[in-house]
């Protein structure tokens, strides 16, 4: 798709949407790009003047100049649309958390109104028109009407069907959101209460429901229901609703729809309208079923299509595989502010009345900074990698091959939770890490864990979908012997045998620094774990029951799993020609640090696995705290190059110009408990306090 083209012509006239610009075949090897990044590398390795209070705003690092040769296509509509959105005082941050919910709400309409005029004025692409979301930075409906409202219907609505309801939604016509959890049923999908029954006296559905959603903008949703025809259930399917009138935006009779209330934080997710919904006897068209999977004729019979009915859950695989790469975004944003606040401030130091040390130095800053930052760029490679997979997997359902969903599912699901997980996690270590004032709004961490955290939740609680991964696993393993080989992110699985033996090689600490020695210890690893999961489950009559009983233990592997293809995912992409100098060099070491940490964090599985022996477990360490020197000097540099305005950042602390304390001292005047020297309240509640102690000390 190209971005000359116009956004909304694009939309309208593309059938197969995001899937658009990849050939590769599952088996040749995947070229990646890093998107968006460029690394500066300076000659003064990378301080700028961060770091001293003196030069606090006295050096402004020219961005352009800065960078090496290294210029993603991507990266040039990024940092176009970074610029736009701040410099459009539409788009200006609000102080979310001082607002009432409603001007809060009403400010993200006014915003994503905004939003969707310029998209339409600039005639921006898919790609542009999606940077630009991501830079205004707020949760809004959009998010699910493009996110998973759209997605629904191409995925599981017929040609007819996305015939008739695409256009109205791209051109926005309707606005729809995803409602398929219930009160009482998230997680559990087939055990939905909601059933929508075929009455073919009327040809009309009639529905009961209980969804979260969108309570206050959609005009429509795709409901997720049990299916009931001639007295008999058929499973969950979509169902297009209209909930709301296009004219007046009233409920429509038989609907009752509202907000279900503030959510964790203030502002944060706020912004968000999730709802309410429930349906009296609503009555639908027969054809507002999404019949990919299934079709339901004029009589009432159900006709399976020869497509999986997996992929009514489409929708949630194409969400998951989106959420790894915004936990990249997430945790990147977190680690620039506190990278950048390290390197400023500054405690303790020499005896002798010289300069304080930057914590940032500290050996116990840069072991719990440091990792994080490899993170970030490790989700970011790990989430490109599955952009790939899904596009692949999108593109051989479209010709009828569906044996790569099965993996495409694990993988979705188990790298959107142990990419969100971490992500939150590492957010709040960002806010420790800045000491006291990253306990300040305007420190923007407070804010960014509360919108992030229920990450972890949504799209599938994070457990919840470990387990499944679990049991791919364990269908994999138990496979082994039967001639089927492992394909993908499992085909290390079919050397079982020998990782079952193998013996890590690791003599010194610099062995630790072969790509395949990592591999092989987080493969065997992996491979142990789930083989020992498998012979426990091999001892239980009943294996639902097996299952059950050994939850924990099955969640470990998967982990060990999920880790290993980040791990493995970070290796390729460093097998391929990385432009600018001395570029690959610091990926790589953050590759180190990011595989090291992990096994340092994780060290029970690799030593009561036998995979390594704690001696060398020791070396591992060692060579961690190494590698962290090699990333000091850089470390700004580092985080410069994820391209983030001090607008989009929101955060004093992680400012450009590392100009934080006038700029904390000015914040602190906006506080509205400021606008008076003497507080609301002082001749009600104080001064009659103060007098009366007064009074006591005159007895
Ligand atoms: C202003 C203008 C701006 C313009 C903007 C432009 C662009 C912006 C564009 C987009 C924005 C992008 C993204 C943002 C969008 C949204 C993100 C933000 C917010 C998110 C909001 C949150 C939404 C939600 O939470 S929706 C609800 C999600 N719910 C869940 O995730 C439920 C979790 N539960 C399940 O998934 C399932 O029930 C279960 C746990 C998998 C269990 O399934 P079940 O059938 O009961 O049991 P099993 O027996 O285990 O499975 C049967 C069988 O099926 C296989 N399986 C399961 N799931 C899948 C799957 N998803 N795909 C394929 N296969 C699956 C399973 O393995 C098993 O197979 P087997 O029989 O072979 O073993
Ligand atoms: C901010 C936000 C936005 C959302 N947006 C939408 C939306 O747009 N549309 C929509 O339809 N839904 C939405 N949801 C709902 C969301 O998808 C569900 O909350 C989510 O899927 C988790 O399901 P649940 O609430 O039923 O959790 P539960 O399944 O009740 O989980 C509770 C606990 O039980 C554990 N648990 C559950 N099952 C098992 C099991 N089998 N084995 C072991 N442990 C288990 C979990 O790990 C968790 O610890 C949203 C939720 C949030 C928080």
């Amino acid at each position: 798709m190209s971005s000359a083209q116009g956004f909304l012509n694009d939309w309208v006239e593309s059938r197969v949407g995001l899937g658009s610009n990849i050939s590769n075949s599952r088996n040749t090897s995947v070229s990646y790009n890093i998107k968006g990044c460029w690394i500066p590398l300076t000659d003064n390795g990378g301080r700028r003047s961060l770091g001293s209070r003196e030069e606090q705003g006295s050096v402004r690092c020219r961005r352009d100049e800065d960078r090496l040769g290294w210029f993603p296509p991507h990266f040039d509509v990024s940092d176009r649309m970074a610029r736009l959105v701040a410099s459009d005082p539409v788009f200006r941050k609000d102080n979310r958390a001082m607002l009432s919910r409603k001007e809060l709400f009403k400010n993200t309409l006014r915003k994503a109104a905004h939003a969707w005029k310029r998209i339409i004025e600039l005639r921006l692409s898919e790609e542009e028109a999606s940077e630009m979301r991501f830079y205004v930075d707020e949760p809004a409906f959009t998010d699910l009407h493009w996110g998973m409202f759209v997605p629904a219907i191409k995925g599981q609505g017929t040609e007819e069907q996305q015939q008739k309801w695409l256009p109205l939604a791209y051109k926005m016509q309707i606005i729809g959101c995803y409602a398929q959890t219930e009160l009482g049923h998230g997680s559990n999908v087939q055990g939905l209460e909601t059933t929508a029954t075929f009455d073919p006296e009327s040809d009309e559905f009639s529905f009961i429901w209980w969804p979260g959603g969108l309570g206050k903008v959609s005009t429509h949703a795709v409901v997720y229901a049990r299916l009931i025809t001639e007295g008999q259930e058929h499973g969950v399917h979509g169902f297009i609703v209209q909930l709301r009138s296009l004219d007046d935006h009233m409920p429509l009779p038989g609907i009752t729809v509202g907000d279900i209330g503030m959510k964790f934080g203030t502002g944060a997710y706020n912004t968000m309208d999730n709802g309410v919904l429930r349906f009296d006897n609503v009555r639908i068209p027969r054809n507002q079923m999404l019949m990919r999977v299934m079709r339901v004729t004029r009589e009432g019979k159900c006709v399976q299509s020869n497509v999986p009915r997996q992929l009514i859950y489409g929708t949630m695989v194409y969400v998951r595989q989106t959420i790894v790469s915004d936990a990249s975004s997430a945790l990147s944003r977190a680690v620039c502010i506190a990278t950048r606040y390290s390197a400023v401030r500054r405690q303790f130091g020499p005896q002798d009345g010289g300069v304080e040390t930057q914590v940032i130095d500290y050996k116990t800053q840069q072991s719990r900074l440091f990792p994080l930052l490899a993170s970030a760029y490790a989700f970011r490679f790990v989430g490109e990698w599955l952009k790939w997979l899904y596009l692949d997997v999108t593109q051989r359902l479209q010709a009828n091959d569906f044996s790569t969903l099965p993996e495409a599912h694990a993988c979705t699901a188990g790298l959107k939770s142990l990419t969100t997980s971490a992500t939150a996690d590492a957010i709040e270590e960002c806010r420790k890490l800045c000491g006291g004032h990253g306990y300040l709004s305007s420190s923007g961490l407070p804010e960014l864990f509360a919108v992030y955290v229920p990450a972890c939740t949504y799209e599938g609680d994070n457990v919840v979908l470990l387990l499944q991964v679990a049991r791919f696993l364990m269908k994999t393993v138990s496979q082994l012997g039967s001639g089927k080989k492992p394909v993908g992110t499992t085909a290390y699985m079919a050397r079982a045998e020998d990782l079952l033996q193998s013996r890590c090689s690791v003599q010194k600490a610099e062995d630790w620094l072969k790509p395949s020695v990592i591999l092989e210890a987080f493969e065997a690893r992996a491979v142990r774990m789930c083989v020992a999961c498998a012979q426990s489950l091999s001892k239980f009559q009943n294996p639902e029951e097996g299952f059950l009983e050994l939850s924990a233990d099955l969640v470990e592997a998967a982990i060990a799993h999920c880790q290993l293809i980040v791990v493995s995912k970070f290796i390729e992409k460093l097998q391929q020609d990385i432009p600018g100098k001395g570029v690959k060099q610091q990926l790589q070491i953050l590759c180190y640090i990011y595989a090291l940490n992990l096994l340092h964090k994780h060290l029970g599985d690799f030593l009561s696995t036998g995979c390594i022996t704690p001696k060398q477990a020791s070396l591992a360490n060692d060579h961690l705290r190494s590698l962290y020197s090699k990333v000091r000097p850089n470390a700004i540099a580092l985080v410069d190059a994820f391209n983030y305005t001090d607008h989009f950042l929101g955060s004093v602390l992680g400012r450009y110009d590392g100009n934080v304390y006038p700029k904390l001292y000015e914040e602190a005047w906006k506080d509205p408990l400021n606008d008076s020297v003497v507080p609301d309240g002082y001749q009600e509640y104080i001064r009659p306090m103060l007098k009366q102690q007064l009074r006591n000390a005159r007895l």
